[in-house]
Order: C-alpha cells, then sequence, then structure tokens
C-alpha cells in the first residue's frame, strides 16, 4: 500500500539516504505525498498532491535531524492527505482499516476527517487518556483496528515516536547513530543499515518533547478524482440490457454457438468438451513440500505470493502460510483497477494472517486516461477481440514481480492461480484458435504471440484512437507477460483441489468481504470484469463465467443445469460496478452503455 520511512537522528539528515528512502516509498505509491520534519524545536508538516520526490526536493529539509515521510496510494478520503495530525498527534499510515467508521462510536470520538488514519490518532489519544500508558497504545490500537497497520506515531508532548504494525510491513535499521525505518527493508539495506529486524509489534523511541502545535502546512487538494463515489440513477440503471438470449449451446457444457471456434459434434458436444482434459486433479502435497523445502529460511521471509486481493489469491495465501507453513510476502500490482473492496480484503487478509504486503503502485491518474483513450477507440470501432486491451495494463504486473524478487532477494514465487479459470475465447475473438492443450502457462509461445500481435494490429488500424500514449504500455507490459523467463515458481492448485465451497468458506472466515452487486466471488477485485463481462454478454450472448462454469461442468463439480442456473444470475450486468470503472476513467455513462448497446449482436435476436 502506501509507502512510509523515517531517519531519527541527532544531527542533520544525510540528503542521499532521504532520497533514496522517499524515492523507494514511491514505489508503494505515487497519488499523494507527506513529511513530518523536526527542525528548530518545532515539529512541522507539509502535503503535497505531487509525488514525494518532488516534495522532498521542494521543502529541502536537509537541516533537520528528523524527518519522516509518506507516499500514498489512496485509498480511504480524497479530501485528507497524510500525515494526519489530531489532537496534536501526528500519523503516518499504510494500510487499511477496513472498520474505522464503526470505531468511532466505541471510543466516543467524532471524526474531523474522512481518512482511516485518523482514528489510529483518535484511539491513542484515548487510550493515554483513560490512564493507559504509550508502552499500551499499540496493542490498544491493534486491538480494535481491523485491516493493515503499518505506522509511526508521533507525540511531541511525550516526546515520544511509536512505530508498529500488524503484518510487518515495516522495518527498522541503525545507521550510525541514527535510526532509520521504511515498509520495506530493501531501502534500509541501500543507505546502509544495520541490523535491519522487521517491525511486528512495537518499538518506542524518543524525541525531543515539544508543547506547541504540530505546524501543518495548507494543503492542495487534487482535481481527479482517484475514489470517486458511487451515485447511481435508474435511468443509468435501466439503460443496462440484460436479454434472455435464445442461444445454441453446447449439450454438455454452456457454450453457446457465439464462442469463437466452437463446433458441435452430431450429439451437439462441443470441441472445447471432446479436447478436454482434466485440470484439477492435485498431485500429492508433499511432493510441493520437497520441492519447497530448500528455499525455506529460518529469519526472514522465504516466498513470495502474487496477490490481487482476488478470492483465488486470497485462498491461495491462506493455504501458504496455514498448511505449507511458510512465511510469505504477498506481492500487489495496483494499476488502478483493484476495486476498494479488492483492497480492503488484501489489507484484511494480510493483517489476519500477519503477512508482509509489497504493493507496487502505478501512476493511476495516468493508467486510467490510457484506458480511457482505448475505451474511446475501441467505441468508435467496437470489434470484441479488442476488449482485451482495455485491461492490457495490468500486465506490467509481471514486470514489477522481477523488481520484487530483486529486492527482496526471494526467489521462490508460489502462485495461486484457478485451474478452471481459462478464456481462450478473448483472443479467439481476435482469431486466434484455442491451444488445447494449454496448462496454466505464463510463457506463450513467440509464434502465438507474435499471431497475436499482426491481428491486433490490424484491427487497430479500424481505428487511429489506438495509437495513443498507452501504445508502449500495452506492448511492454506484454512483452513481460509473455517472455520474461519465469523461473522458481510452483502452483498452490496443483497440489490443492480449487473447491468453490471450500475456499469461499474459508474465506468467510477471515470476514472476506463480498461484492453488493453479485453473488459471484469470482473477479469482484478487479474493477474491469464487470464492465467488458457486460460488453461480452450484449453482443456475444455469454461471458466469462459461462467459460468458467463450463469447466466446473467437465470437472464434475456441478450438473449442468446448475451451472445454467448460476450464470443466469451472475451474467447479470453489474450496474455499480460498471458505474465506478466509468467514473474512474472519466466516460460518460451514458453515452458507453448506449454505444454498447447500439453493437450488432451476434447471436439471432
Ligand atoms: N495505501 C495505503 O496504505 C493507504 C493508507 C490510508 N488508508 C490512506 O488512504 O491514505
Amino acid at each position: 500500500m502506501c509507502g512510509i520511512f523515517g531517519i531519527i537522528s541527532k544531527t542533520p539528515v544525510s540528503k542521499t539516504d532521504l532520497n533514496i528512502l522517499a524515492k523507494h516509498s514511491q514505489q508503494r505509491g505515487k497519488d499523494s505525498s507527506g513529511l513530518f520534519l523536526y527542525k528548530n524545536n518545532e515539529y512541522y508538516v507539509h502535503k503535497a498532491d505531487y509525488p514525494l520526490t518532488k516534495l522532498v526536493k521542494n521543502v529541502a529539509p536537509y537541516s533537520c535531524s528528523i524527518v519522516m515521510g509518506h507516499s500514498r496510494l489512496i485509498t480511504n478520503g480524497l479530501s485528507d492527505n497524510q500525515p494526519i495530525v489530531r489532537d496534536n498527534i501526528g500519523v503516518i499510515h499504510n494500510g487499511i482499516i477496513v472498520n474505522h467508521e464503526g470505531l468511532w462510536e466505541h471510543i466516543g470520538k467524532k471524526p474531523q476527517l474522512e481518512i482511516d488514519t485518523e482514528i489510529i490518532a483518535a484511539i491513542t489519544q484515548w487510550h493515554l487518556e483513560s490512564g493507559g500508558t504509550v508502552e499500551d497504545v499499540s496493542t490498544t490500537v491493534l486491538k480494535l483496528c481491523q485491516g493493515v497497520v503499518a505506522c509511526a506515531v508521533i507525540i511531541p508532548q511525550l516526546g515520544k515516536l511509536l512505530i508498529f504494525s500488524n503484518n510487518g510491513s515495516l522495518y527498522q535499521g541503525d545507521k550510525n547513530d541514527s535510526i532509520a525505518f521504511a515498509s520495506e527493508s530493501y531501502p534500509l539495506t541501500q543507505i546502509g543499515c544495520k541490523n535491519i529486524n522487521q517491525v511486528k509489534g512495537v518499538r518506542i523511541l524518543d524525541i525531543p518533547k515539544s508543547n506547541n502545535s504540530i505546524y501543518s502546512e495548507k494543503q492542495e487538494i487534487r482535481k481527479t478524482n482517484l475514489i470517486p463515489t458511487l451515485t447511481t440513477s435508474n435511468f443509468e440503471e435501466h439503460l443496462l440490457e440484460y436479454k434472455k438470449v435464445s442461444i445454441r449451446r453446447c449439450t454438455k457444457c454452456l457454450l453457446p454457438e457465439t464462442m469463437p471456434f466452437i463446433k458441435f459434434d452430431a450429439d451437439g458436444v462441443c470441441n472445447y468438451c471432446n479436447n478436454y482434459k482434466l485440470r484439477n486433479i492435485p498431485k500429492p502435497k508433499e511432493e510441493l513440500f520437497e520441492l519447497v523445502e530448500s528455499y525455506r529460511r529460518k529469519v526472514g521471509n522465504d516466498c513470495i505470493v502474487p496477490f490481487s486481493g482476488g478470492r483465488d489469491s486470497c485462498y491461495g495465501l491462506h493455504l501458504v502460510v496455514k498448511e505449507l507453513q511458510m512465511k510469505p510476502v504477498a506481492y500487489t500490482y495496483d494499476w488502478g483497477m483493484v476495486t476498494d473492496l479488492g483492497r480492503r480484503n488484501i489489507s484484511r487478509m494480510c493483517a489476519e494472517l500477519g503477512v508482509e504486503n509489497i504493493i507496487v503502485a502505478d501512476d493511476i491518474e495516468k493508467k486510467r486516461k490510457y484506458i480511457a483513450q482505448n475505451l474511446s477507440a475501441w467505441l468508435k470501432s467496437p470489434h470484441l477481440g479488442m476488449v482485451s486491451i482495455l485491461t492490457a495494463g495490468d500486465k506490467h504486473f509481471f514486470r514489477h514481480i522481477e523488481t520484487v524478487k530483486k529486492q527482496t532477494g526471494i526467489s521462490l514465487n508460489l502462485w495461486g492461480v484457478n485451474p478452471l479459470e481459462v478464456t481462450h475465447f478473448k483472443a479467439g475473438f481476435l482469431g486466434i484458435p484455442p491451444y488445447f492443450d494449454e496448462k496454466r502457462v505464463y510463457t506463450h509461445g513467440i509464434s502465438k504471440q507474435l499471431r497475436y500481435q499482426y491481428l491486433r494490429f490490424k484491427a487497430m488500424l479500424e481505428s487511429p484512437g489506438y495509437f495513443n500514449a498507452s501504445l508502449w504500455d500495452t506492448l511492454s507490459g506484454e512483452y513481460y507477460r509473455s517472455f520474461t523467463k519465469k523461473s522458481d515458481y510452483f502452483h498452490i492448485f496443483d497440489y490443492w483441489t480449487w473447491d468453490e465451497k471450500l475456499v469461499e468458506d474459508t474465506l468467510d472466515s477471515y470476514d472476506w468481504e463480498r461484492a453488493v452487486d453479485t453473488n459471484a466471488t469470482w473477479r469482484i477485485g478487479d474493477g474491469t470484469a464487470a464492465f467488458y463481462n457486460y460488453i461480452y454478454y450484449t453482443v456475444a450472448g455469454f461471458t466469462e463465467h459461462d467459460t468458467f462454469r463450463s469447466n466446473q461442468i467437465r470437472e464434475g463439480q456441478i450438473t449442468r443445469d446448475k451451472a445454467l442456473a448460476l450464470v443466469e444470475d451472475e451474467n447479470r450486468p453489474r450496474y455499480p460496478n460498471i458505474k465506478w470503472y466509468l467514473d474512474t476513467v472519466g466516460m460518460d455513462f451514458k453515452e458507453v452503455i448506449q454505444a454498447v448497446n447500439a453493437i450488432p449482436k451476434l447471436y439471432p435476436y
């Protein structure tokens, strides 16, 4: 999530160290920035709506002996920035406190800001007012708050700085006679810290006492709303079509005649069924235990779990911690299309399992602008084979995982990818035939990739708007997705059966949040899915859900009738989610939906 850091020294901080720490923090969030400083016997807060490295340059706090920084991925409260100050207590926080709204009543106080972080200062004050000790502040905060709390709490009146976390996204190290902390260990090694250790629990440091108010510089409020509040209208909701389509389907699974490259045999069974090889047959778990043995470490984390916050990676993280007994780092790439709910589930799981979360956050405004450019181009010449351009930006996930491996020194990756999630059809609509022997692969053959690029280029020529600033972003992401060598990785679901009921029941035990607009639990952390599935359904009469449920039928997990009933429910347009998507990319709901509805259907109508 956000990146936080601090240097607590008796002499002016090193400019080089400060720049390194600020730069690294920015990897974790770059929506806004903040500094907390001590100079001339006073504490100061500076906040800005631009990157932290720029703020450091502008404020130039090089004569200060205490500098703390915050590089924010905004999740709660757009109108506030960090550090927050309340009752003259300063806080910088990484994480999302998922129950903050309910806590205000418990402590008998009222929020003054929108941001969840404020509750940390308020609980601290409440604890101290009720006669609690400084030593126990963190226990009280962590007992009450659900979700990740990795923070620094500055109490000038008492001359104390507390740094604490419930998931380990916080490290501390020594350098000469100063102390430094950061969200990750890597920048601390870069500045040459010794005795670097992970902070799970609390460290209490002495800082100069001051009874004066923390001086807070007025902040600018950003213009682009990165976390729009949902405003709904019946008019818009009614624009969304959901027509029952009468369409020929495979007699065994649900795939319809509009599925690319589908062929039915004399019994009406499709080639996807006839070529299907069972996927959900786990190998003995002992094999995986043996494979990972040499990666285990006595101290520190030993594997990376790619972590989107969706149901499969959340369940995978649970298995890695609870069953495989490993100490993972959960790696998340936030490109601006992780839903608020997805972010909250990331926070819940990491806090509950005590797992460090390394997040790489992209330039969210830019990424969303790219989506808007591509969506506008798409709407000018709608082509189902080009829908995937809307999610091209997330492929940089594969680039950043390499950075995370390098920075943590951990090579082992354990993936929780659902074996039944196969969506051939997206490239199928572009003209790429299904490759039935495919397992879950992360590397596509070069020739397949070239063919894909060729067909896509042809489709792009139909709408010149595709040749926009995002093109390099798309191509470079795909390059990393397809061509970088992947080593030291295993799939959790090669060893544990993927059983939907078990997955959902397990996640419920973590209070995993479900979506308000669908009964489905798949893809609810992905802000793009509701919209692209709306396109597929409206034009082709099926969605990803049909392909997923069809695999479950083939695996013998559910009957065809049950699957049919499920997709009828799951394919319903998800208005709040589609609205969120179009709001975040800044597109007009009515215009976009009317354009989608007007696309000629692929089925008799
Ligand atoms: N990404 C984060 O860690 C967010 C911290 C806090 N919830 C905020 O919105 O600022």
